[in-house]
């Protein structure tokens, strides 16, 4: 039997690629940076299946440069680079990674910001750089018991944060597009955006980034905050409006944030953001753990394999042409 023809445009866990090995042949990219359109054309032209890593969009363009294509799958839940509409009109299902990342991606979000109350990173720096002395005191952090969590985008990651911050002792509030039916339940009571904006002491972006969530955080909403606010992004970069976290940072409007991703991605290390005291910045690493990475390859690699051998994907983002 003739192998089906994969791209993959770059590293995958060894749990997806012994998969896929079994049944296709593959074209892997595996230098950094990650590929341009151009550069893999000659395999996109004769490809039946690609395996799209994060940080890669799909558009218009690579659809072109692979006239043969008939599944996309990415090891990741959000979507934002890739146009989804554009993979409908060619009829080619998009299988994402929904809920094998949700536990590990909320105890990096809850990480973080525990991390940032708590100082444990600038004390960690502190004791290196021999700075602890008999009666000198690293800055006090803040307790998370008693306060409370505004989680903005409560879905399946926001719900599980919800839940580590309850068992922490702290109130759960949430914003999302309209209140969760299963909300007594999760112990968490909705507010408008701009209520939740005044009343949180942490914040937690959990959104998707879609045209509606791009740049929801800018200088009005950071003016809103609460002076003694911790401000935590988990979703995507993009959600915030860079300079106005930095104004908001930089004059002390909010007391601190807490990234896992950001606008750029990769953060420069000459970034002005990363000249403040009052943040801390970690590498996009909220699925970043080897079981989780596994599980997301070995979905998207069960989704591909479904999708060329002409069966509906197990998670396919558009739905409507999840069938042949
Ligand atoms: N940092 C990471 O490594 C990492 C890992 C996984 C997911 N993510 C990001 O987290 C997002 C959420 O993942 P999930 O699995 O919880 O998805 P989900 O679909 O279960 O939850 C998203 C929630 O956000 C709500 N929402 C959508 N638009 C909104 C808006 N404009 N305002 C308020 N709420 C809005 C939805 O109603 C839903 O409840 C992903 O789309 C992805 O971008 C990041
Ligand atoms: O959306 C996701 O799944 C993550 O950001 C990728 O690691």
């Amino acid at each position: 039997m003739s192998k089906y023809k994969v791209v993959v445009t770059g590293r995958i866990m060894p749990a997806g690629l012994a998969m896929l090995k079994e049944q296709c042949e593959i074209y892997q990219w595996e230098q950094t940076p990650r590929p341009r359109v151009e550069e893999l054309s000659e395999w996109l032209r004769d490809a039946e299946g690609l395996f799209v890593s994060t940080n890669m969009p799909v558009n218009e363009q690579l659809l072109a440069a692979a006239p043969r294509l008939r599944v996309i799958a990415q090891p990741a839940v959000g979507y934002d680079s890739v146009d989804i509409p554009a993979c409908t009109n060619r009829k080619i299902p998009f299988g994402n990674t929904p809920g094998v990342l949700v536990e590990t991606t909320a105890e990096l979000a809850f990480g973080l910001l525990l991390t940032a109350a708590r100082r444990i990173h600038e004390g960690w720096d502190w004791v290196r750089a021999g700075k602890w002395q008999p009666g000198v005191l690293m800055p006090f952090g803040v307790d998370l018991y008693g306060k409370t969590l505004g989680i903005v985008g409560m879905g399946a990651i926001g719900s599980a944060v919800a839940r580590r911050a309850q068992a922490s002792g702290m109130k759960v509030i949430y914003s999302n597009r309209k209140p969760r039916p299963d909300q007594d339940a999760l112990k968490a009571e909705y507010r408008l955006f701009d209520e939740l904006l005044a009343e949180a002491d942490f914040i937690v972006v959990l959104t998707p980034l879609t045209a509606e969530s791009r740049g929801m955080f800018g200088e009005k909403e950071f003016a809103k905050m609460k002076p003694t606010a911790y401000f935590i992004n988990a979703a995507r970069g993009a959600v915030v409006d860079t300079q106005a976290l930095y104004k908001a940072l930089a004059e002390k409007q909010i007391a601190y944030a807490a990234l896992d991703v950001t606008d750029p991605e990769p953060l420069p290390a000459d970034h002005p953001l990363l000249t403040l005291s009052n943040i801390l910045v970690v590498p996009h690493i909220g699925s970043a753990t080897t079981e989780t990475r596994n599980k997301m390859a070995m979905l998207a690699a069960e989704n591909l394999l479904l999708g060329l051998a002409g069966k509906p994907l197990v998670t396919c983002v558009n739905q409507e042409v999840n069938y042949r």
